[in-house]
């Protein structure tokens, strides 16, 4: 079994887009009081007391929309900090990301993914839910900020909407020959939006490789990472092409995180609503932390049991109640 020490930290469950895939609009969605958002104090106390004694030290900030936090430098710069994190790492649209790149890579952030479905403006628009103003632009301004800034890997998360953007695969693949990129295909799953599963559902990913393949040839390629991507190279290309298959090929054998909503709440597997603790209302008590750990540690002990017997009834019969926006994809 493998060693769980990566944690997804979600600071937010609101977010600027409107992605059709995970919050798409129209869907009524209960956001979460503000009062009721882990504080970065918190954040950090979980992770001195309970993350960190418990083995992990890889951490990514996600949402939601996690640059919609006013203090999300200061929470970057706080886990920097703590000698024990090995890896930090960032899931953003990238829409306020041109003037936040830097502050960010200053305060420790070294790794970034960016959602970026499409390269055609109105096409780009019509996925994320414009709402009559283009967001193409500065959306893509963010992602060329991040490349100057430095940060490497620059990862780009391309979900792939059967009939909307996988026309789109070859010209998102060709970014790599420029840059020092990596672009990722997700296959699409059947959380967020229920009416996009039941039409088109998903693309399985070799599917997508053999189309490239055809076209320039593939080897398999290596970078930096903590997730599920299967990594391979265009030869002669700077960059690399991932692949994330949860549909096609499961992973969860490989699994090796938990995650943490805004409101505090610790899940031990993205497709489970099952056994999840409540750390916020704890440790807004009188916390024992020795408790905590002990909470925390069965719920690794019992994380392989829960991975295999519901995987299966969260792709098949949709008993989701939360989108991947608000569990913190
Ligand atoms: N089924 C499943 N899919 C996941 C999980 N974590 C991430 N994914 C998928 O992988 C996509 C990309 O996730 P990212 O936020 O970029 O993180 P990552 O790929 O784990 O990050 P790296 O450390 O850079 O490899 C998500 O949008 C999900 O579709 C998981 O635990 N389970
Ligand atoms: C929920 S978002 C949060 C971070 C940030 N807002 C972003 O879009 O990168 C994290 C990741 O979840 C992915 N995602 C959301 N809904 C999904 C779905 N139904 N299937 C596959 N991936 C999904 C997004 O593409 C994104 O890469
Ligand atoms: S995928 Fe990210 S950007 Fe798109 S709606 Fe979900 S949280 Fe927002
Ligand atoms: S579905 Fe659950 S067990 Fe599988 S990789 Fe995701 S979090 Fe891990």
């Amino acid at each position: 079994m493998p060693v769980i020490d990566y944690l997804r930290i979600s600071l937010i469950d609101r977010c600027n887009f409107r992605c059709q895939y995970c919050m798409p609009s129209g869907a009524e969605l209960d956001y979460l009081l503000e009062e009721n958002f882990l504080t970065k104090d918190e954040i950090i106390t979980l992770l001195k007391e309970v993350f960190i004694p418990l083995g992990f030290n890889k951490f990514r900030l996600t949402g939601g929309e996690p640059l919609l936090r006013p203090d999300i430098v200061e929470i970057v710069e706080a886990i920097a900090a703590l000698p024990e994190t090995e890896d930090l790492a960032l899931s953003t649209n990238a829409f306020l990301l041109e003037k936040l790149a830097q502050p960010l890579y200053d305060a420790g952030l070294k790794r970034i993914n960016i959602s970026l479905d499409s390269l055609n403006p109105e096409q780009f628009d019509s996925i994320i839910g414009n709402n009559g103003r283009s967001r193409w632009q500065q959306t893509w301004n963010g992602i060329l900020a991040a490349h100057e800034v430095g940060f490497d890997p620059l990862k780009l998360n391309v979900v792939v909407i059967p009939g909307v953007n996988d026309t789109e695969i070859l010209d998102l693949a060709a970014l790599t020959f420029e840059k020092n990129w990596h672009v990722r295909f997700i296959e699409f799953m059947p959380i967020g939006n229920w009416e996009l599963e039941r039409d088109r559902a998903w693309i399985p990913s070799e599917e997508i490789r053999q189309d490239i393949r055809q076209r320039w040839g593939l080897d398999s390629g290596t970078v930096t990472g903590n997730g599920p991507a299967d990594v391979f190279q265009i030869p002669g290309a700077k960059g690399t092409l991932g692949f994330i298959s949860q549909m096609s090929e499961c992973f969860c054998d490989n699994c090796n995180r938990m995650r943490l909503s805004a409101d505090g709440w610790l899940r031990p597997c993205l497709l489970n609503e099952q056994e999840q603790l409540d750390l916020k209302s704890q440790l807004r008590k009188s916390p024992n932390f020795a408790q905590l750990r002990d909470q925390v540690n069965y719920l690794l002990d019992i994380k392989p049991e829960i991975n295999f017997k519901e995987r299966d009834k969260g792709t098949t019969t949709g008993t989701y109640t939360r989108t991947m926006s608000q569990i913190g994809g």
